[in-house]
């Protein structure tokens, strides 16, 4: 999506805590057209904002008991007739059996909350075939990333953003006076064109998390498939011993921190690889190649799915005393011992070697955490940007820290981790967002750019 037409809040940034009967939308009728469960909650939630609701059904007699007393449930054309903006909640596939509404449909501003089942399920965005269907009306694409539940409990729970866009200003401008009004946050998303885009959103899984997810997967293979070698097949092999018991805890336990240490420097990786690509070109205002660019925005999430795997070997680590197979060896030491008729096994290099390599252990995860904990945005958000850098960077490590200036530049690409939300590093001004790549939606490519205003 163009620069241009990137997210932003559709109504400036007035005050949503204002009593909502002093904003221009609340008190107008609001039409609802269908009775299902979207209908439904979108009716209390409008009722409870503050409109009048008027419901559009087929059976408005069988239907009215589901809705509050407060909202006026009727036949489809008597609904339409009494409102100027109408939600249209029923599936795409029975718009068509709208069309003969459209002549009291004219005018009339309608806002589609479809979604679809599949990811770029029809050649066009529903919104652009309910405005086929109906080219007297104005559509306005809105709504759709809310569910059911979350419009009856309120904007208290769950995503408080309502994706918004239209080729009609005036028109999205009153879909976002209501959506303001009903407590949630209306963004601007463009024109009609980025509707497709908005249908998608709530289809997508994880998308930041895939490639980083499939990562710490492969790696988990391999190393498991190495220590599995090591520790059970080949005792098996050499001296016959059965060591399949080791496979849910031991081997397990000594693969995680494997994981855990390649995902940790595949943070660190890409931002010297950043900064050799910048000394071998000798220019900062080179575009990084596509692939690094790409690794550079995942680093958040490789940090954090190294940080899961260093907690997890934590607490396997902490269970393996409770193993009724290291209780038998215990036993059979102390058997051993008694037989031996030693007094004594204490072996002070051990003893030190364990103390230290514990301790050095907890502090390592203890930093982790650290860094971890401060690149949740809330917490990041909080900090300064000395007291972020300082630990983000000089707690973990510490390397060139490159300028920037205009889009071409990936901000400090060798300052480690930088699991941050916003840049403060770059500019000093906390959440004035740096730009390694043009800066997009966060949905265009679900991955929230790693200096941009657009973390979620
Ligand atoms: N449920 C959710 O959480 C969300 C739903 N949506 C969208 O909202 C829309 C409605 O979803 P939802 O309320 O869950 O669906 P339901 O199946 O519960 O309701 C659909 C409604 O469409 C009406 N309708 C109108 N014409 C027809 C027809 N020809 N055949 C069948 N039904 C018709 C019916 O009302 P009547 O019989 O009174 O005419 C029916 O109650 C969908 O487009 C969905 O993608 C979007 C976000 C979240
Ligand atoms: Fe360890």
């Amino acid at each position: 999506m163009p620069e241009g037409d990137m997210a932003k809040p559709l109504l400036g940034h007035r005050s949503m805590e204002g009593d909502p009967s002093t904003m221009p939308a609340a008190g107008r009728t609001i039409g609802v057209l269908g009775s299902g469960d979207f209908a439904r909650s979108l009716a209390i939630r409008l009722v409870c904002s503050g409109f009048k609701v008027v419901v559009g059904s087929r059976n408005p007699k069988r239907k009215a008991g589901l809705f509050p007393s407060a909202a006026e449930v009727t036949f489809q054309a008597e609904a339409v007739k009494k409102t100027d903006v109408i939600f249209v909640a029923v599936f795409r596939e029975h718009y068509s059996t709208l069309c003969d509404l459209a002549d009291v449909l004219a005018g009339k501003i309608l806002v589609d909350v479809s979604n679809n089942t599949e990811v770029n399920h029809h050649k066009e965005s529903n919104a652009e075939y309910l405005a086929s269907l109906f080219p007297a009306c104005t559509v306005v694409k809105g709504f759709n990333v809310v569910s059911a539940w979350t419009l009856q409990s309120g904007a208290r729970d769950g995503n408080k953003q309502v994706l918004i866009c239209s080729n009609n200003q005036e028109a999205k401008r009153t879909v976002a006076e209501i959506a303001q009004v009903m407590g949630f946050t209306p963004v601007d998303m463009g024109c009609m064109s980025s509707a497709c885009e908005i249908e998608n959103i709530p289809l997508r899984l994880l998308p930041a998390w895939k490639i980083p997810i499939l990562l710490a997967l492969g790696l988990f293979l391999c190393f498991f498939t190495y220590n599995l070698i090591r520790q059970v097949i080949h005792p098996y092999i050499r001296e016959q011993k059965n060591k399949l018991y080791k496979i849910p805890i031991e081997v397990v336990n000594t693969t995680l921190p494997c994981v855990a240490y390649v995902m940790l420097s595949l943070v660190y990786l890409p931002g010297v690889l950043a900064a050799c690509s910048q000394l071998y070109y000798g220019t900062k205002y080179r575009r990084f190649p596509d692939w690094l660019d790409q690794w550079l925005q995942h680093r958040k999430q490789i940090g954090l799915l190294s940080f899961f795997c260093a907690a997890l070997h934590a607490v396997y680590s902490l269970c393996l005393p409770m193993r009724r197979s290291h209780r038998y060896q215990l036993i059979e030491t102390a058997v051993k011992q008694v037989m031996w008729k030693k007094m004594n096994i204490w072996v002070e290099e051990e003893v030190w070697r364990m103390e230290i390599y514990i301790s050095v252990g907890i502090i390592a995860l203890g930093l982790l955490s650290l860094l971890a904990i401060t690149s949740l945005p809330s917490i990041a958000n909080s900090l300064n940007w000395r007291e972020f850098s300082f630990i983000q960077v000089k707690l973990t490590f510490s390397g060139p820290h490159t300028d920037h200036g205009g889009q071409r530049l990936t901000c400090h690409p060798s300052t480690s981790l930088l699991w941050h939300g916003n840049c403060k590093l770059c500019t000093g001004v906390k959440g004035k967002p740096c730009r390694s790549t043009p800066l997009r939606a966060p949905w265009s490519h679900g991955t929230p750019h790693p200096g941009g205003d657009t973390e979620r």
